[in-house]
């Protein structure tokens, strides 16, 4: 006999968990079906383990930057302890995580999940009907359509590594290539190299400040090249061999490990979304404010659906509101974007919120550019940080802050900080009249604007 529920998700990650509590909350029999233990992207294989790596790392940058300051050792890594030390975080979340859904009365699930009509899927060959879906199935690793594609590690593959390879080239110049360039070399790495096909790495920030970041990651000693197109990858005995095509001609790479950071999209192929009336497009299935796909009976968040950038705050928000729409059985609640703050975690750390220069000026705003870099100020000199500063626009007239845009220690809480004010509506004078606890990064702010 088919089964039937309530709700089923599909994906036990961010976007998923969190409606399918606020469904079984309610008393409405629930299924999760994950493919993978429960957990998703961020705590399992992204956000969370990917920072451990760089807490450890930050004792090496640390002990550098005081180097001759009084501060006389330095440390090194243990690669193994390192994910050792990952691992005592990554292995206990399914089963906590499990367990507590279970705990709420819901079915936990595995397998891949597919749909076969507007109310059915097909799991591990079995029919599972439900009166309501909501699909959460994160992104996955875009295909690069290259010869040796195969031979790509993923960023899951290097949380996972057993030993650090000694040369490793990333493909892309973005948040995963630039994090991770960054814990590879600090771990030792000997070769570290990072294959951007565009003019600069890190294109959706600012390029005065990721101008200080290359400087800093080409200090630390990885190889940083950009109009730097991946053709090809071979596989010759235990090495790679990576083409990689520039403007003025061809070059090759040997490296021991070939990591994917070219950009991730919806991870949606497998789900078969036709035979549920759900549509989608290059950027993900299709969704109202509500969450609400073409399928009003099926609801979607995460970074499979399009709407909003693809970071975990913003998977949990989506999924927020279509928990509440689910259950209201209407349309009772839109999602509504604040100035969403986002963290390249390298060291220094580059954040952004709000809008870009670039931006700014195409949508023919008046405003002041506050930009300097703040190596002599004191919260950098204290801690031997060399590449800091910040670019802070302000609105003319209103003293609206539009944008800020930092880069140094203290710049992933100073950044929430700024999106607080420009989602609350303070203005720079008010912004400036504040009392922080000093000497603080937060201290750092009202000088800012
Ligand atoms: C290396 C890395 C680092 C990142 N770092 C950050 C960061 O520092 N800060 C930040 O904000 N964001 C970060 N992100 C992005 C963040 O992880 C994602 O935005 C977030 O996890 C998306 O949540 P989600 O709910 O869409 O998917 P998830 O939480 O990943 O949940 C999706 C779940 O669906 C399951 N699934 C997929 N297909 C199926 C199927 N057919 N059937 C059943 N189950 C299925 C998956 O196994 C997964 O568990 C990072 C991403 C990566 C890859
Ligand atoms: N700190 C964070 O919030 C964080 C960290 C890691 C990952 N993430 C999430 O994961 C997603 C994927 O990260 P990512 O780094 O893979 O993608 P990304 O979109 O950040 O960067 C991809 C880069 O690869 C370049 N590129 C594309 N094709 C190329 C090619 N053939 N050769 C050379 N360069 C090429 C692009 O120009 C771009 O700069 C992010 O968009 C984000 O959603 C977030």
């Amino acid at each position: 006999m088919t089964k039937s529920y309530d709700l089923i998700v599909i994906g036990g990650g961010t976007g998923g968990n969190g409606v399918a509590r606020m469904a079984a909350n309610a008393g409405w029999s629930v299924a999760s079906i994950d493919s993978e233990p429960h957990g998703g992207t961020c705590a399992l294989r992204g956000c969370d383990p990917k920072k451990m790596l760089i807490a450890v790392t930050e004792g090496v940058d640390w002990a550098e930057n005081m180097k001759g300051k009084g501060l006389e050792a330095q440390p090194s890594v243990n690669w193994s302890d390192m994910i050792a030390f990952k691992r005592s975080f990554t292995d206990n979340m399914p089963p906590r995580i499990e367990a507590g859904l279970e705990k709420a009365g819901i079915d936990v699930l595995h397998g891949e999940a597919r749909f076969t009509g507007p109310d059915t899927i097909e799991l591990n060959g079995e029919t599972l009907r439900a009166t309501h879906f909501h699909i959460a199935t994160d992104a996955r690793p875009m295909t690069l359509n290259i010869p040796g594609e195969e031979y790509l590690a993923t960023s899951t593959d290097f949380l996972e590594l057993p030993e650090r390879p000694d040369r490793i080239a990333f493909v892309g110049g973005g948040f995963i290539a630039m994090e991770f360039s960054h814990v590879a070399k600090r771990a030792g790495a000997s070769e570290v190299t990072v294959l951007e096909m565009m003019d600069r790495p890190l294109g959706n920030f600012d390029p005065d400040l990721v101008a200080m970041l290359i400087e800093a990651t080409e200090e630390l000693g990885v190889d940083l090249r950009t109009k730097a197109k991946v053709a090809m990858i071979e596989k010759q005995s235990d090495e790679f061999v990576v083409t990689v095509e520039h403007p003025d001609g061809t070059e090759t790479i040997t490296c021991d490990l070939v990591v994917h950071g070219t950009g991730r999209v919806p991870n949606i192929d497998g789900l078969n979304l036709e035979a549920a009336g759900v549509e989608y497009a290059r950027r993900g299935i299709k969704v109202s404010n509500a969450m609400r796909t073409t399928n009003p009976a099926i609801f979607a968040a995460g970074d499979c659906a399009d709407s909003g950038l693809n970071l975990t705050p913003v998977s949990a928000a989506k999924g927020r509101v279509a928990g509440k729409n689910l259950l209201a059985g209407e349309d009772a609640r839109e999602i509504k974007y604040p100035p969403i703050p986002s963290v390249v975690f390298t060291l220094p750390m580059v954040a952004t919120v709000g809008l870009s220069e670039a931006a700014a000026r195409e949508q023919g705003l008046k405003f002041d550019v506050h930009f300097e870099k703040t190596e002599g100020w004191y919260s950098s000199m204290r801690v031997g940080a060399k590449h800091t500063g910040f670019k802070v626009l302000v609105e003319q007239g209103s003293g609206q802050v539009l944008g800020a845009h930092l880069i140094g220690p203290g710049a992933e809480e100073q950044i929430n900080l700024f999106a607080m004010a420009m989602g609350s509506g303070q203005t720079a004078n008010q912004i400036k009249a504040m009392i922080f606890a000093y000497p603080s990064y937060a201290s750092d702010i009202g000088s800012m604007v």
